[in-house]
């Protein structure tokens, strides 16, 4: 049974050392041992926890957030990337995006993504669920998933947006939301996309969708980051007698009893490093994977459970066939930074200063105030690359053929996120003394997608991520259009008295180049270029472990389990059965919530 105090990290307290003669039933055993304590992690250990009749054992390779203080500070997160706490991977080399590697963040700390991500909230599209469910996920649809984003939710109304309407949020969850504070660039930003044609919707988060330009809810509570295990796994639920949370602890692979027809996860194998000894721990109910789109199609290679040529290849046996594992990875790319200069006292620009930046700093941690609360991205324009009535097209290019890609008629497929301050690039510091807004198009439905495969079998050995960028040149106009849309938010009449754009300054080597250069002489080409140079990966890796009708199209079942696997679930980003047209933390947060009662529904069958 679980421990009594918060967390562990001797195995020995929680797992069985491997020993010559290997007798399962010897082993420390749990009803649930679940995999990887991040966002869908954290939210499912809490839940089936509740029930004081079943053990819990939450396995987490990182260690707790509170560890690190940055974690804790909204506007902190880039800071965290590259970090212990990141697991820092890098996609292999991409062709067709600038012939270079992309960073794929993932947070390692307990709470995972949701400890380290820009803290938005949203329910993305109804339309996206529904075409869940039309792919085969019965039972995923909006109205399923809809009683989970309320059920999660703990919304504090605020009075600088009177139009939100308390009703359509949860007020009783335990994951707190709100509308941090914005600078005064954020409002000239809506202002213009208004002034371009965008609707000015009131919520992102309401059952009437998301097109239109918008604040973003954020995720925090008194200016603090509210992860998922801040949220789920509260002192209270800690002291849960029947709740173990082991940290710093990696699990090696799923241990299958074969001796039936099909094979039964009955554990684990865990260990803190490649080197060290190794121990395993029993699940007498089920093993359930929440390791993230990356680790979760990982661990299930490793334990033998994918393509049989990627398992044979990597010298791994195989345990199940199944071929779509590690499949349909698809992650939103965005165009890279798109700066437009503006004045002096309108953005978040003034943090360059080291000064200003300790200033800052010191007012969070003294009163919990001030810009280090608020979000580095505020707000969006979620619009439609097909909307004939938005200033796609330039007298300098003709206009690209274009596929719109999206759940519906009402959902999006280009994101104009956007940042208050001037953005290099990442990695790429900013100069002090420049000022202005970062735009950042992203598409929403890339129509590439990619894989996650393994050449060994350690999980200690990273796995081959490769997403396959712009495999479809679809993608790419998609990103053209954006671009452009950006370039003319910057030059929009309600902006003239804040945005500076030089008039068609050509020094590509500029922060400003895009934001500088006119729409109308600037060719596609030209777009395409930057865009190869710049482009960047937006962190919302989905699908490769995605729910399917049948193990042809899919790795789980609607009720997330394994395909022709006994006793394995996956529950996170991964069993997503499509990308979805807006940020996935909030959805993570709900298919966790929904799989907690499936789980328990299922226990009682
Ligand atoms: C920098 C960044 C910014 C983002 N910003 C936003 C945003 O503002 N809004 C939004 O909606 N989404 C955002 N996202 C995406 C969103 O946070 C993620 O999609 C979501 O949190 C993923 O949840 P998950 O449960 O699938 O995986 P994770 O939260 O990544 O959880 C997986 C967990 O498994 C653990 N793990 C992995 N392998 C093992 C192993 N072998 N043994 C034990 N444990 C293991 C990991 O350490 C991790 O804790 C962002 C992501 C990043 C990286």
């Amino acid at each position: 049974m679980g421990s009594s105090h918060s967390y562990v990290t001797d195995p020995d307290a929680f797992a069985t050392k491997v020993k010559e003669t290997d007798d399962k039933s010897s082993w420390k055993s749990y009803d649930y041992v679940v995999v990887g304590g991040g966002t869908a992690g954290s939210v499912l250990a809490s839940r089936l926890s509740e029930d004081p009749n079943v053990s819990v054992l939450l396995i987490e390779a990182g260690n707790s957030y509170e560890k690190d203080f940055l974690t804790q500070i909204p506007l902190a997160w880039p800071q965290i990337l590259k970090s212990s706490i990141d697991w820092d991977y890098q996609t292999v080399n991409q062709p067709r995006a600038g012939d270079r590697q992309h960073s794929v963040p993932r947070g390692k700390v307990l709470g995972g993504c949701s400890s380290i991500n820009a803290l938005i909230y949203q329910h993305c599209s109804t339309e996206d669920f529904d075409e869940w469910e039309r792919l085969g996920a019965t039972g995923w649809g909006y109205k399923d998933l809809y009683p989970y984003f309320i059920k999660s939710e703990k919304y504090t109304p605020s009075p600088d947006h009177p139009g939100v309407v308390s009703s359509d949020h949860g007020l009783d969850g335990p994951w707190k939301t709100t509308f941090a504070d914005v600078p005064r660039i954020h409002n000239v930003l809506i202002d213009a996309c208004e002034e371009l044609g965008v609707k000015r919707i009131d919520d992102f988060n309401t059952p009437k969708g998301q097109m239109g330009v918008s604040t973003f809810l954020s995720i925090t509570d008194h200016g603090k980051r509210d992860s998922a295990a801040i949220a789920y796994l509260t002192p209270t639920v800690l002291k849960r007698p029947n709740l173990t949370v082991a940290l710093s602890t990696v699990v090696e692979r799923v241990l299958f009893d074969e001796s039936g027809s099909e094979p039964h996860a009955v554990g684990v194998e865990v260990s803190k490093s490649a080197e060290a000894p190794k121990y395993r721990v029993r699940a007498n109910r089920e093993v359930i994977l929440c390791g993230g789109t990356i680790a979760s199609p990982q661990i299930l290679l490793v334990s033998g459970i994918g393509p049989e040529e990627v398992l044979s290849k990597a010298g791994i046996k195989v345990v199940k066939d199944l071929p779509q594992v590690g499949k349909n990875y698809y992650d939103h790319i965005s165009s890279g930074p798109i700066c437009i200069r503006a004045k002096p006292g309108y953005s978040l620009d003034f943090l360059n200063s080291p000064i200003q930046a300790i200033g800052a700093m010191l007012q969070w941690f003294v009163f919990g105030k001030g810009p280090m609360t608020e979000l580095a991205a505020p707000g969006a324009a979620f619009i439609r690359v097909d909307d004939e009535t938005l200033p796609y097209s330039s007298n300098s290019s003709s206009d690209v053929p274009l596929r719109a890609n999206n759940a519906g008629p009402n959902t999006p497929d280009l994101e104009i996120v956007w940042f208050p301050l001037v953005i290099g690039g990442f990695g790429i510091k900013t100069p002090p003394g420049i000022y202005g807004a970062t735009m950042g198009p992203v598409v929403l439905k890339p129509e590439s997608s990619g894989t996650i495969t393994v050449e060994s079998p350690s999980v200690y050995d990273k796995p081959v991520i490769d997403p396959n960028f712009f495999a479809s040149e679809n993608d790419m106009n998609v990103l053209v259009r954006g671009v452009r849309f950006s370039m003319r938010v910057g030059r929009a009449n309600s902006a003239k008295n804040v945005f500076e754009p030089k008039a068609d300054s050509i020094d590509t080597k500029d922060f400003f180049y895009m934001g500088d250069a006119d729409p109308d002489r600037i060719t596609d080409e030209e777009i395409k270029e930057y865009i190869r140079g710049h482009c960047s990966a937006a962190f919302h890796p989905t699908s490769t472990a995605r729910i399917g009708a049948s193990p042809e199209t899919g790795v789980v079942d609607p009720r997330l389990r394994v395909f022709g696997v006994k006793g394995l679930r996956v529950v996170d980003a991964s069993v997503f059965p499509n990308q979805i047209s807006g940020h996935p933390a909030a959805p993570v947060v709900a298919v966790a919530e929904r799989a907690a009662d499936i789980i328990k529904e299922d226990a009682k069958a």
